[in-house]
């Protein structure tokens, strides 16, 4: 903590690991994002560009920049990779997310559960076109927020549209 630079020790992520959460980007898309474990992600897409789609056990990057705000980073088998800072004192996320040519495309090919098209969305990925790509960067309140635990495999667990009605507008904060 005295050197900024030094990285993350396995108890500076304990405030971090079991959060669930649900936002909305200033551009209006929702995302639902569950920290599983220290190197693992699930999330449930409500809406926008790729509305419907979820995924779990997504391999991440996880570090803590600072008290309260964390950092997730990773790249999917479709090719997009995403960046997301988490600010849990402002309740703010910044997420950031490059999608190859062939997402912004044709973006309903991804929408899924993508655990059981792992091997497709690989084979899509590697037709490409992979550039130029397209990189879209927001800020989003966060709406909802409560812990869960470490390894809940209740929290990501079905389809956004397999939810009861008005579960993504579930608040718990003014934002
Ligand atoms: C593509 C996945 C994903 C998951 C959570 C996010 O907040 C996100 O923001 C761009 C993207």
């Amino acid at each position: 903590m005295s050197d900024p630079f030094e990285s993350t020790k396995p108890e500076e992520l304990t405030d971090f690991i079991g959060r669930h959460f649900i936002y909305t980007y200033d551009n209006g898309w929702q995302y639902e994002f569950y920290v599983k474990n220290d190197r693992t992600v699930d999330y449930r897409i409500h809406s926008g560009m790729v509305g419907g789609r979820w995924v779990r056990d997504q391999i991440a990057h996880i570090v803590r920049l600072a008290p309260q705000v964390f950092k997730v980073s990773w790249d999917e088998p479709t090719g997009t990779a995403v960046s997301l800072a988490f600010n849990l004192e402002a309740r703010r996320v910044h997420g950031v997310i490059f999608f190859p040519r062939w997402v912004a495309e044709a973006p309903e090919k991804t929408v899924c559960f993508q655990n059981e098209h792992l091997d497709e969305m690989r084979a899509l990925r590697d037709a490409g076109p992979t550039y130029p790509r397209l990189v879209i960067d927001e800020f989003a309140p966060i709406t909802f927020l409560e812990n869960c635990g470490p390894d809940n495999q209740e929290v990501i667990a079905c389809a956004p549209s397999e939810l009861p009605a008005g579960y993504a507008d579930r608040r718990n904060g003014g934002n």
